[in-house]
């Protein structure tokens, strides 16, 4: 029964408002206004009928009354008395085709015809107090009127077929079929709007369920999954025998693809690589994927350990070939830890963990391999987790110091600038080099803060050393790429100028070939914002990255640092050497400066200076020092170039 409480009076009147009405009390009211219509009509139609017809004058008043109540029923309707207008116009039908039918023919009467008609609108319309009301009315009258009949309480009419009866049976059946009409149409659109959104909530619910167990972006089962076909192949494999493997891949350089070239290409990435994993295995094998760049793969009915390695080693070798995508020549590559079942753990999550630690393991011994998980292996998780610890407070505990390696003109061999290094004061471990932590810094993100404090630090040295005389030194910083993607560079950047007072254009910031290629965009604008501050930049480890020269011509740098691993062994081999002398003709058609790193001996140095090199840093004059030391060996140079500058005028003149 369609009732809703807001078509009751009380709200409508301790509101003092008209009640809000709901889509289905609208629906219902709109449908109550035809049926009100095509009543009028009828009625007026019957009305002119028994008017002009049989001149029948009492059911024409009764009618023309029946008619007046239905007017104010409409009013009642229009104000969203659906309720209400729903009685009137049931009780007014009732009433009159009663009357009718008492006035003229009894049960004979065609009007009898329309009790069903009443009933069926008040169980559509009405609730069910007006319908059981209605329905004992009707029973009454009819029990009433045939009782007349039979007891000759009142004489009927004698029934004989005229035009008016058969225009009011005509009446009678055309309001109730529009109305049956419509309440079937509303009906069955209620049913198809049900089962639409019945199909919308299964399909939903697949949805759902799917991606409960399925990785979304590259439809591989995800963790919750991965952890049910693990208990099933491990319960499997303890019935049959053999053995389970459970293998941890990691992607090496993920990190760097995905800050360089954006998270589409990201994206597209590990898709590739799910595709090339779910290819290199059997189908009773499932790979999953674990989260970020993390996938595992379950090997079953293995024979013996060195299955699950050779498996391993052909996943290596797979997942090492370069792929293109879009117009990116990708190089990929992963580290695998390898736990066997049942041995090497006693739940899903000491599997993983245990396959986790041989994985960094892999990645600790080189990258690009596999590891089988040991129990010494254990020591070294908590070695890496102790790190992390230490680095987050290592900031407010002031662990971090900077060490500044000169940069030497070749030409003059005079001390022009320092590169910051960064070396963390371990508590217990000593003075650690950032190689053994900056990829935890990076993975951690806890780079972002580290490199604020460099920047701020080496900003403020460099200025002491203005201060102190030594006021063309340039001071050079490394970045990561961390910073770029997710850090506010150019802030931090103004904000160390602005607290040390160092003039920008003292400032070079070292990038990576990787970072360049990648978001350009967004590297770009961040360099060109930079470089308004009088901020130059360089390429750190140059020859070593990808080697897409076009994107050097799209951003303003001012060095090429060529890696030292050219520099080394100029003199050993021709490969290295042309190498070198491409790098230095290249930057020099480019109106770069290059700085070579690592020189260690006069002989390298000689060579280097030959070919045409402008700057040189390393072992040969000095290891990256602290600032106190810095000062002194930069103090003594400056006197050893004024010496030779004026033994050099003096000779000049005497000749
Ligand atoms: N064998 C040999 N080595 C030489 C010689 N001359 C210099 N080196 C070493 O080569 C590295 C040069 O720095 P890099 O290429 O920027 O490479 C740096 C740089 O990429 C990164 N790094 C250092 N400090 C920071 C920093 O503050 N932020 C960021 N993001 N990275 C940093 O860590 C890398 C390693 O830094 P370090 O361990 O200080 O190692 C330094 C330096 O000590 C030489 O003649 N022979």
């Amino acid at each position: 029964m369609l009732n809703t409480s807001a078509d009751t009076p009380k709200n409508t009147m301790t509101t003092g408002h008209k009640p809000p009405v709901s889509e289905l009390a609208r629906f219902r009211a709109q449908r109550l206004t035809q049926v009100y219509w095509i009543t009028l009509v009828g009625l007026g139609v019957a009305i002119i009928a028994n008017w002009k017809i049989s001149a029948d004058l009492t059911t024409v008043l009764i009618l023309s009354l029946a008619e007046i109540l239905l007017i104010w029923g409409l009013r009642d309707l229009k104000n969203n008395k659906v309720d209400q207008a729903a009685s009137i116009l049931l009780w007014t039908l009732s009433l009159s085709l009663t009357g009718s039918i008492v006035i003229n023919s009894g049960l004979r009467d065609p009007a009898l015809l329309a009790y069903p008609a009443i009933l069926i609108f008040a169980a559509l319309f009405g609730n069910t107090r007006l319908f059981i009301s209605l329905f004992s009315f009707l029973i009454f009258s009819i029990i009433f009127v045939g009782a007349t009949d039979i007891y000759q309480w009142k004489e009927f009419k004698q029934f004989t077929i005229n035009w008016t009866n058969i225009t009011d049976a005509l009446i009678i059946l055309i309001v109730i079929g529009f109305t049956v009409r419509f309440q079937a149409l509303d009906l069955r659109n209620a049913l198809k709007r049900l089962e639409r959104e019945n199909e919308k909530f299964r399909v939903s619910e697949a949805k759902a369920s799917y991606l409960a167990q399925y990785d979304s972006l590259t439809g591989l089962p995800n963790r919750a999954l991965c952890e049910n076909r693990f208990a099933l192949a491990l319960h499997t494999q303890q019935r049959r025998g053999g053995l389970c493997a459970l293998l941890f891949i990691d992607l090496d350089n993920f990190k760097t693809i995905n800050d360089s070239l954006g998270h589409s290409i990201g994206d597209a990435v590990l898709k590739t690589i799910a595709d090339r994993i779910t290819d290199s295995i059997r189908a009773s094998d499932t790979a999953c994927r674990f989260g970020g760049d993390e996938f595992i793969v379950i090997l079953t009915d293995l024979q013996d350990a060195t299955q699950a390695e050779r498996i391993s080693t052909k996943l290596l070798r797979t997942l090492s070939k370069p792929l293109q995508l879009e117009q990116h020549f990708i190089d990929t590559s992963a580290s695998i830890g390898i736990v066997l079942a049942p041995q090497d753990g006693d739940s899903f999550d000491a599997y993983c963990k245990n396959a986790d630690i041989a994985m960094y393991q892999a990645k600790a011994d080189g990258k690009n391999l596999c590891r089988f998980f040991n129990d010494q292996m254990n020591t070294l998780s908590k070695e890496r987790f102790e790190l992390i610890t230490g680095l987050r407070s290592a900031i407010k505990r002031r662990e971090f110091r900077l060490h500044y390696q000169p940069k030497i003109s070749l030409a003059s061999g005079k001390w022009i600038g320092a590169e910051a290094l960064l070396r963390w004061q371990h508590p217990e471990k000593g003075l650690l080099a950032p190689g053994i932590f900056m990829d935890l810094a990076e993975e951690t993100g806890l780079i972002i803060d580290i490199g604020k404090w460099v920047l701020q630090e080496a900003c403020t040295q460099c200025r002491i050393w203005h201060d102190q005389g030594f006021d063309s030194l340039d001071i050079a910083v490394n970045l990561s790429s961390v910073q770029f993607s997710r850090g506010n560079l150019e802030r931090e950047v103004k904000k160390a100028l602005r607290k040390s007072g160092l003039d920008g254009h003292y400032l070079e910031l070292e990038l990576t070939e990787s970072l360049l290629l990648g978001d350009a965009e967004n590297v770009r604008t961040q360099v060109d914002k930079l470089r308004a501050h009088g901020i130059s930049f360089s390429i750190d480890d140059f020859g070593t990255g990808y080697s897409n020269l076009s994107y050097l011509s799209k951003f303003d740098i001012e060095s090429l640092k060529i890696d030292q691993s050219f520099v080394r062994k100029i003199l050993n081999s021709e490969q290295d050497l042309n190498i070198t002398i491409a790098i230095i003709n290249f930057a020099k058609s480019l109106g770069l400066t290059t700085v070579a790193e690592g020189i260690e001996d006069a002989k390298i140095m000689a060579k280097l200076k030959a070919l045409g090199c402008d700057l040189g840093q390393g072992y040969y004059w000095s290891k990256p020092l602290d600032a106190e030391a810095f000062t002194q060996q930069l103090q003594q140079n400056l006197s050893k170039c004024s010496a030779d500058t004026s033994t050099s005028g003096a000779t000049e003149s005497n000749h």
